[in-house]
């Protein structure tokens, strides 16, 4: 029997009881494996029922699945047993496998395993992670295009105009008397004004792919009593901010994840604003300005029963932001110039409505896009603003020294092909995989 530790294993369905269970193997003993469990000589990728053996104890009644490498998910000879869904019958195989020395998998091994073997780059094993993870249309959709290689692509293209002017700048330098057209190190000067034009697009656009992902952060500010946690209730459609007539009742940040209109939101209730002597009512007042600057959208909740003007709240509304006039079943807010208003009550319920289609329609126009964005997770952002900066320095160096026009734009290949995992690999592979489930 082999005694292989690179063949690993893991459940690659939810624990707890189910009506099936799926364990997949990976790795040069799977074969061997399979043999010693009584499943030998199956054929290829073609599901097969079996009894499998260990130690003169029946495990189950299985169907088994045989991936011969290279043709697999990993990329290595792997296999699948799918068994009934009990914890006794798990615990016999995961026994049965680890006397026949195959180990217990890490998080995100398999697919880290696929990237190794070059079945999908980085972004595309990224992708897997935010497949699992997806609760919403857009972020399904999202995960889907990247795992099929839209966000690789992009950077693909990024790197041959990028390559271009690298190559131009190149032929100067290495046949500087030869008969290279007079000036070619120049002609790389529209090439690099383009790209750089191309990534400051992709950079101003970055928030997109993120907020789709981690969801759109919408913070509810205002005065004391405005109605803010009433509103975060109906929104919410549960009772889990403290409501009541005594102005500073809540303190702490309160957030709910929503679904609206396919896109997934984070909506966060905070404490009124005002001046307050109270220790705990001003710690809960700055984590309402911080999660007011943080926000993709704030709500500006006002009622007709306050002041105008003197709003401290109003410091923090931009000109995107919406307020909310609240309490219209009392009478109308006045509304402040050069933002967009919404009259509901949350008492009567009048307005929620208009209220939930604004913010759908808000999200649609900020995160539906023609194009794939390049950027999902702020390990691409950063290597993007590296890359621009190293472009930017590049053209800069064109006119004066091409030769050190040349360094600059090796290092922004290089930004760019850390995205995608073609260089500079082993210290990002933690921080990618580290977050996956185990059994992917
Ligand atoms: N049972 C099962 N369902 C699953 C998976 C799995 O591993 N097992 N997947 C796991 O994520 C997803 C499908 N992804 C997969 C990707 C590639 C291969 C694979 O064997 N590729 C080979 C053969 C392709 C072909 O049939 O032509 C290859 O690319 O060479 C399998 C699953 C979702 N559903
Ligand atoms: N008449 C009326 N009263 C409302 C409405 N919305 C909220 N209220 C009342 O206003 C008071 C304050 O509501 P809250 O939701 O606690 O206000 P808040 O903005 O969260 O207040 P703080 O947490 O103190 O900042 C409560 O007595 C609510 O019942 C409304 O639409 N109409
Ligand atoms: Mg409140």
């Amino acid at each position: 029997m082999t005694t292989n530790a690179d063949t690993i294993f893991a459940l690659a369905t939810p624990p707890g009881r189910g009506a099936i269970a799926i364990i997949r193997l990976s790795g040069p003993g799977v074969d061997a494996t399979l043999t010693a469990l009584g499943a030998g000589g199956l054929t290829a990728r073609l599901a097969s029922l079996r009894t499998l053996r260990h130690d003169g104890e029946t495990v189950d009644q299985a169907l088994v699945l045989r991936f011969p490498g290279p043709n697999s998910y990993t990329g290595e000879d792997s296999a699948e047993l799918h068994l009934h869904g009990g914890q006794a019958v798990l615990e016999a195989a995961s026994r049965a496998l680890i006397a026949l020395d195959v180990r217990p998998a890490e998080p995100g091994e398999f697919t880290r395993r696929a990237f190794q073997n070059g079945r999908m780059d980085l972004a595309q094993a990224e992708a897997v992670a935010d497949l699992i993870d997806a609760e919403t249309t857009a972020q399904k959709a999202q995960a889907l295009g990247q795992l099929d290689g839209a966000l690789s692509a992009a950077y693909a293209g990024f790197r041959r105009d990028l390559l271009k002017a690298l190559s131009l700048v190149e032929a100067e330098i290495d046949f500087p008397d030869e008969e290279v057209p007079d000036n070619l190190a120049r002609t790389a000067g529209p090439v690099l004004d383009q790209l750089a034009a191309d990534l400051r697009a992709a950079l101003a656009d970055s928030d997109r792919g993120r907020r789709v992902r981690e969801g759109y952060r919408i913070v509810l500010i205002g005065e004391t009593n405005a109605g803010k946690s009433s509103l975060f209730n109906a929104l919410t459609a549960r009772e889990a901010a403290i409501v009541t007539p005594i102005a500073g009742t809540t303190r702490d940040v309160l957030d709910a994840e929503l679904m609206i209109g396919g896109y997934a939101v984070t909506l966060s209730d905070t404490a009124g604003l005002r001046d307050s002597e109270d220790v705990v009512e001003a710690e809960g007042i700055r984590r309402a300005r911080l999660r007011a600057q943080d926000a993709d959208l704030r709500l500006w909740v006002r009622a007709p029963d306050q002041g105008q003007g003197d709003d401290p709240a109003a410091a923090f509304a931009q000109t995107e932001d919406l307020q909310i006039l609240n309490k219209a079943d009392l009478g109308a807010a006045t509304p402040v110039d050069g933002l967009e208003a919404l009259s509901v009550s949350t008492t009567s319920g009048e307005g929620l409505s208009d209220l939930h289609g604004w913010i759908a329609t808000r999200l649609a126009r900020d995160l539906s896009g023609a194009d794939f964005p390049a950027v999902t997770r702020e390990r691409h952002r950063r290597r993007l603003v590296e890359a621009l900066a190293a472009v930017e320095a590049g053209r800069r160096a064109l006119d004066l020294a091409p030769e050190m026009a040349g360094d600059d734009l090796r290092r922004a290949a290089d930004a760019l092909a850390r995205v995608t995992g073609a260089i500079g690999v082993e210290d990002i592979l933690g921080e990618v995989f580290s977050t996956f489930c185990i059994g992917k």
